[in-house]
């Protein structure tokens, strides 16, 4: 069970740096049934020498040298201290634990290619396993990590991802030289981005956190490394009690400026210039400070397994859990804090609720699924929506989901049974363009929910800026185009036909309907206001959501209907 219920879990926050896009593409989610605590990061278990064999592509070779170095102790054991499998069990009590564990999360993160799940399935107990991440990377273990321990891990992990960008130009601005920057061992950076988030961001008492990673360093690599750490930490403590950190000026021409904003919100500077560009500088600077933010979560009552919203709403009232009736959808709760609660309470694992944004829960109800309807989900792992809507078929009906990616796809099928759905849904592995050339079934409605850039989910995504290319999205525009003829070959006459994507960016979104409209007269608008709330819907009649104005993850979808 144990297997099966971690399988569940979807990795969801994943190092995209080594993959290809397609492959970026099929790992793509933003609505795991199963999904939790955006920041409740959880290295899988990927063994050294996959990290070694993923090194090369995101780091220069002199940092895959140094990184496999450490993977396999031979800078340790020239410099003095730990060969892990000769102090194996050696405990550390001086290392405050959410530090050790967040440096090796980074460093798998960044170097290993590593899966970092969203979800800690198994809450507290589960650090046990990364304690032995710990020895192997840093060459001691700390004490176990308690509640507190955890919730720092997932503050300082997600915060250093997020402001990566930030941290790296200070950290570099206080370094004698950009050669020491380029040069430093990946470790030692990642200490360096715990000890400048913690004091920037976090507002932890300097001189506490300057000794913590002084000792870290000096520990898990050597003194000298220790040395730097406390030269450059004191530096940025002195600036900081002076109000004067060395932050970029917003002047210059426009590229400058982008860069300038880029760098105080810490993006990549092709998604500013593009933002300013479709949202103007004031719109484009409130998305960052949302993408910055502390992500919030809805749960979905699985009523398809006869657990009401109301059933939900008691569970968490006992569990002490803060919450929120969602204003727009009636399955739904909204919860800012206590998510590990409700993980270690087994609601997930139970399947008696979801992990998924509104925002995706909407798509649903413009698709308006009704009992007795054959629907088709053409992009449906790992199946949030296609859960959704099995839930509201009442047994009568089906949902046939088709994905790419039959990992995913199992996923799909043993979270329907968990929901006791799966009577009405069917999983079909395939290429959804050559499943539509070869399929001769008409449905009466079709979701397409495309790959697409993700752009609307980067506050509960804190990696994936730092993993999408400018370059991607022409990628993306072409491999929507071809997945939106595919999908109408399945649609009926008369049928409905939704399109949707977790982006914000009119490219994947408006342009793409209107370019399809072009190709298709046959298929027209049917306006999202009948299904959705009317602050969601657009002047052409499509639902929106809107990070910076509905405070949820960003969503379009557009209904059409077949004539
Ligand atoms: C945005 S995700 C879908 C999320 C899903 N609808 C949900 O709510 O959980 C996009 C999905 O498209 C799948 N995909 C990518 N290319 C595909 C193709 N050519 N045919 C079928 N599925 C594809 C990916 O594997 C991925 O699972």
């Amino acid at each position: 069970m144990e297997g099966t219920i971690s399988r569940l879990y979807s990795p969801l926050f994943l190092s995209h740096s080594n993959l290809s896009l397609s492959e970026k593409l099929q790992s793509q989610s933003t609505s795991s049934p199963l999904m939790a605590d955006a920041f409740s990061f959880r290295v899988r278990a990927i063994n050294s020498s996959v990290i070694r064999d993923k090194v090369s592509i995101s780091r220069p070779l002199k940092f895959v040298k140094r990184a496999r170095q450490e993977n396999s102790g031979v800078s340790r054991k020239k410099e003095g201290p730990q060969n892990p499998a000769k102090n194996k069990h050696k405990l550390n009590l001086e290392i405050s634990p959410h530090r050790a564990v967040s440096a090796v999360r980074l460093m798998r993160i960044e170097l290993g290619g590593a899966f970092a799940d969203l979800l800690n399935e198994k809450g507290k107990g589960s650090g046990d396993n990364e304690m032995g991440y710990v020895e192997r990377t840093l060459g001691f273990c700390t004490r176990d990590l308690d509640d507190r321990d955890l919730r720092l891990v997932t503050e300082v992990v997600g915060g250093a991802i997020r402001w990566r960008r930030f941290l790296d130009h200070l950290i570099v601005s206080l370094c004698h030289d950009e050669k020491t920057f380029r040069n430093m061992e990946p470790l030692l950076l990642q200490i360096l981005r715990i000890g400048f988030y913690e004091i920037v961001k976090l507002d932890m008492p300097p001189y506490a956190v300057v000794d913590e990673n002084v000792r870290l360093a000096k520990i898990a690599l050597r003194p000298g490394a220790g040395n730097m750490v406390n030269g450059i930490l004191r530096k940025l403590v002195l600036l900081k009690e002076k109000n004067s950190l060395p932050l970029p000026i917003l002047e210059g021409d426009d590229r400058t400026r982008a860069r300038a904003l880029a760098t105080l919100h810490s993006h990549p500077v092709w998604m500013v210039r593009r933002w300013i560009k479709y949202l103007g500088q004031e719109e484009a600077e409130r998305l960052m400070m949302w993408n910055n933010s502390a992500p919030s979560f809805s749960l979905r009552a699985n009523t398809g397994k006869g657990f009401t919203r109301a059933d939900l709403v008691m569970r968490l009232n006992m569990l002490k859990v803060p919450h929120e009736l969602s204003m727009h959808l009636d399955d739904f709760v909204r919860i800012t804090t206590g998510m590990q609660i409700v993980i270690q309470a087994g609601l997930l694992k139970e399947g008696l609720c979801s992990v998924q944004d509104e925002s995706a829960g909407m798509v649903v109800s413009v698709m308006d699924p009704q009992p007795g309807e054959n629907i088709v989900d053409c992009c449906a792992a790992p199946g949030g929506k296609s859960l959704f809507m099995a839930s509201r078929l009442s047994g009568r009906g089906m949902v046939s989901a088709v994905d790419v990616n039959e990992g995913r796809l199992r996923i799909l099928k043993e979270t329907a049974k968990l929901h006791e759905v799966e009577d009405v849904v069917t999983t079909i592995h395939a290429d959804l363009r050559i499943f539509a050339e070869k399929n001769t079934v008409k449905f009466d409605k079709v979701l397409l929910d495309v790959p697409c850039s993700g752009l609307g989910v980067l506050s509960k995504r804190a990696d994936l800026r730092w993993n999408r290319r400018l370059e991607d999205m022409e990628e993306l525009n072409n491999l929507q185009d071809e997945l939106l003829d595919a999908a109408l070959t399945l649609t009926k006459a008369g049928g409905i036909l939704v399109y949707s994507t977790c982006s914000i960016d009119p490219e994947e979104n408006e342009e793409r309907v209107a370019a399809f409209l072009q190709r298709h007269p046959e298929f027209r608008i049917d306006p999202a206001d009948r299904y959705v709330p009317p602050a969601f819907v657009t002047e052409s009649g499509f639902y929106f959501s809107n990070p910076v104005k509905h405070s949820l993850d960003g969503s379009f979808a557009a209904r059409l209907i077949r004539s």
